[in-house]
């Protein structure tokens, strides 16, 4: 029984190792010992428990049941993995799902968040138009309650108040009589700080939206001012619920606005200003000026300011201020205020979406009391205090009268009081005023002058309040569109000059341009007259050389001037020699050629024939006289036969000199030389002629077709000149006369009929014709070789004149 027992518990020990090993050791408990029938049953529940009874199995029964567990195991394990895997997707849609959650939560966060931005936008625009309706500056009326000393006196209450009608308040005067007064509320004795408050948080709200704003407290002494804007621990006032609010609201911004809150207080006593959260020790060495800064809000330069950042910040701020005050003792009040107690909150807003920044302050101010002197009965400094005190209220009241009557001119610096509140009575803020009032028969006439003031300052209708903006921004942004308009100016103006100085280059460049052309055109006219003198000079060479190899020839004398032959054509280079034929020379050619002097001829049959002498000079001048471009000029045109050329009486290598003013160029240069004359009928002529028809092909002039009776003279020269087919031709020949292969001219020169001597006289620019004539005439210098060279040096020098005129450039 022992040695089975023990080969049992090595069975169980073996399955437990198994199981072990299966990395389930929760399958081994006491219950495997429980036989192979209960394990059987086991496993059909899906428990891997076994039985205790299965240590007991032994033999086949325990392979049996190691293998229905293994299988059982197997089962249960794929079974836990599928879980798994079931868990693992029910989580991944669970992320899924709260994914699509957030997003869609988000995006609707976010639009609800944008609409109530703009909620709020849109309710404090319409909470500010009613405040405005409201009128921007509004009076309450307070009432205190009657003391315990008033009762104790017998003093009565004189005010009717209707809680129905929180705007109206009646006053029973001496003799039974009401008096109405209207408010914008009326708070009676039994209306506590909240109440108070809660009418004035509107106003106090404008602050955190950009206004400024101006709470006072006005009334005779006694009456609650201190108590309605201080109040005490345990009746907090106006002065630190608005500074609680303000927080409040700061914090209701979220995070897209950022807030700061700084503290000033300060009391004006005996027209002096003294900061109360300054050190004692220095307000000796304080003096506290009104000084106006850049946009225009009143400052005092040297005054605390108290950064806040809560509530009880500001309520040790208002205490230390508070214990700093100048109070005294007046037979109304046993702790008097002798001075004006102004706090400051300024409040810098900064919205961080969109960077929008506003700087606005809040006056919260608590004025000394407004009863008259003789009442209070005071002397020596008390009264002093009193004096000073009531002539700041005054001042206050003549302030509040010209914002009444609308007056150009609001006496703001009569006194510091209404100096220090500029910026917060008048048309761009919120003023609310408490008029604090006593209930006692015994201050009735007090009563009805505060309630007389109030009622003015009620009456008082501001303009349209503007919303503060940062003033150091303000500034900033001013200077800014001030240098950029600056700069706008100076951009216009810049590009002005520039505009000018383009036009101006333009302008210039066009001068150079055509400078430049001219400098070419000068450039080439002088290339062509260098050329023309190197010709010329080469000429007068050629000339001197041939008259010194004929000097050998006896000189003739030189004949009467009427009785020498007409200046005969300018011999050149090229024409032959034709001294040998001087002995042929017969006057009859000479008188022939006379104008108009009929001769007798022989024709080649032996018939006589009579002609008129040929023209010698064709004077052209009624058609040329009209124009007016060359009044002084005078053409002279010679006609000689050809034969007779070399007959001149003065030696050809004289006539050299001649060259260089009497051009001989044929008749049809003459012809073209007026042509060139712009409004002749000769030019009109030369311009058909130079123009082809339709065919491409020129027409021959006939001057007989544009002129009824033309000039006998020309008519017989044109007889003359053979035709040339081409206008063209013609202009050629006229500017460049060619020699033929055997050193004659062309074609045009060599007309047998004869040859035309062009003369110009240049009377204005060869200087006097008188000169020139008789130069031309008389041979000048042609035996006299040192005035032959001075002629010839003058002439060459004429002729270059001549050819530096257009009028010469033409008939060339
Ligand atoms: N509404 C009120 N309810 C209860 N007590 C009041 C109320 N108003 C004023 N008092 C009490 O009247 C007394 C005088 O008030 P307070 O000092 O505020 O007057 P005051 O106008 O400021 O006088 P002064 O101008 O001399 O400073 C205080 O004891 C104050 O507690």
């Amino acid at each position: 029984m022992g040695e089975e027992a023990v080969v049992d518990q090595n069975k169980c020990e073996l399955v437990r190792q198994t199981l072990e090993e299966d990395q389930n050791p929760n399958v081994v408990s006491e219950e495997m010992e429980e036989d192979s029938s209960n394990i059987i049953q086991a496993f059909k529940d899906d428990c891997l428990i076994p039985s205790p009874t299965l240590k007991g199995i032994s033999g086949p029964d325990l392979s049996l049941a190691l293998q229905l567990l293994g299988t059982k195991y197997n089962t249960l394990f794929k079974k836990h993995q599928e879980k798994v895997s079931e868990i693992e997707l029910l989580q991944a849609e669970c992320e899924t799902l709260k994914n699509k959650c957030v997003e869609e939560c988000g995006a609707r966060y976010n639009v609800l968040k944008r609409k109530y931005t703009e909620e709020c936008s849109e309710r404090k625009r319409l909470y500010n138009e009613l405040i405005e309706l409201k009128g921007n500056i509004r009076v309450f009326c307070r009432c205190r309650p009657l003391s315990s000393e008033e009762i104790s006196k017998g003093h009565s209450s004189v005010i009717d108040l209707d809680p129905s009608h929180d705007t109206e308040l009646q006053i029973i005067c001496s003799d039974s009589s009401k008096k109405q007064f209207k408010f914008d509320h009326v708070f009676g004795p039994r209306d506590g700080q909240e109440a108070v408050f809660a009418e004035t948080l509107p106003i106090v709200r404008s602050v955190m939206d950009g206004f400024n704003v101006c709470i006072f407290a006005y009334g005779q002494t006694g009456t609650g001012k201190t108590f309605t804007m201080e109040g005490t621990p345990e009746n907090r006032g106006v002065n630190y619920r608005a500074l609680e609010e303000l927080f409040r609201s700061s914090k209701g911004g979220g995070s897209s606005e950022k807030h700061e809150f700084s503290v000033s207080m300060l009391e004006v006593y005996n027209e002096k200003i003294r900061d109360l959260l300054a050190d004692n020790s220095d307000q000796q060495a304080k003096k506290l000026e009104i000084k106006q800064a850049a946009d225009g809000t009143q400052e005092v330069p040297g005054l605390v300011e108290a950064q806040v950042h809560s509530i009880d910040e500001v309520w040790e701020m208002l205490k230390i201020g508070a214990r700093n005050r100048s109070v005294g003792s007046t037979n109304a009040n046993e702790l008097s205020s002798r001075s004006h107690c102004l706090v400051r909150v300024m409040v810098k807003r900064e919205n961080l979406v969109n960077g929008q920044r506003s700087k606005s302050h809040l006056w919260l101010v608590d004025l000394a009391g407004s009863e008259r002197v003789a009442k209070i009965e005071v002397e020596g400094e008390r009264l002093k205090e009193s004096q000073f005190i009531n002539k700041s209220l005054s001042a206050l009241g003549d302030v509040i009268s010209a914002l009444a009557s609308k007056n150009p001119h609001i006496p703001y610096r009569n006194s510091k009081l209404t100096h220090l509140l500029q910026s917060s009575l008048g048309g761009d803020c919120k003023t609310l005023m408490f008029a604090q009032i006593s209930p006692s028969s015994a201050d009735l006439g007090e009563t009805l002058c505060s309630l007389n003031f109030a009622s003015r300052v009620r009456g008082i209708e501001y303009g349209p309040v503007r919303k503060q903006s940062d003033a150091a921004e303000s500034f900033k942004l001013k200077q800014m569109a001030e240098k950029l308009r600056q700069e706008e100016k100076e951009t216009a103006r810049l590009n002005e000059s520039l505009q000018l100085m383009h036009l101006k280059y333009a302008s210039r460049e066009n001068v150079f341009k055509a400078l430049q052309e001219k400098i070419r055109d000068a450039e080439q006219t002088c290339r062509n007259y260098q050329q023309r003198v190197r010709d010329l000079e080469a000429q007068l060479a050629e000339e001197k050389k041939t008259a010194r190899d004929t000097s050998k020839y006896p000189k003739p004398p030189l004949a009467p001037t009427r009785l020498r032959p007409p200046l005969r054509g300018i011999t050149t280079n090229s024409l032959p020699n034709t001294v040998p034929q001087r002995r042929n020379i017969t006057m009859i050619p000479r008188i022939q050629n006379k104008e108009n002097i009929p001769t007798t001829g022989k024709a080649s049959n032996g018939e006589l024939i009579k002609t008129v002498g040929k023209a010698r000079r064709i004077s052209l001048a009624p058609m040329v006289r009209h124009v007016g471009i060359q009044p002084k000029r005078r053409a002279s045109v010679a006609m000689l036969p050809v034969n007779e050329e070399p007959q001149s009486s003065v030696p050809e290598k004289k006539m050299a000199h001649h060259q260089l003013s009497h051009l001989r160029i044929p008749r049809r240069r003459s012809v073209a030389a007026f042509s060139s004359i712009p409004g002749t009928p000769l030019a009109a002529a030369a311009a058909v002629a130079a123009t082809p028809d339709s065919k491409g092909r020129f027409r021959d002039i006939s001057l007989s077709s544009k002129f009824p009776s033309p000039p006998p003279m020309l008519a017989l020269w044109q007889s003359k000149i053979p035709t040339i087919s081409s206008p063209r031709k013609r202009l050629q020949l006229i500017s460049t006369p060619k020699a033929n292969p055997n050193g004659l001219f062309s074609d045009v020169q060599q007309a047998p009929t004869s040859k035309l001597c062009f003369s110009v006289q240049k009377r204005v620019i060869l200087g006097s014709p008188a000169r020139a004539r008789s130069t031309m005439t008389s041979g000048f210098g042609l035996f006299n070789q040192p005035l032959k060279e001075k002629g010839s040096v003058a002439r060459w020098g004429s002729a270059q004149r001549v050819l530096c005129t257009d009028r010469r450039r033409s008939v060339i």
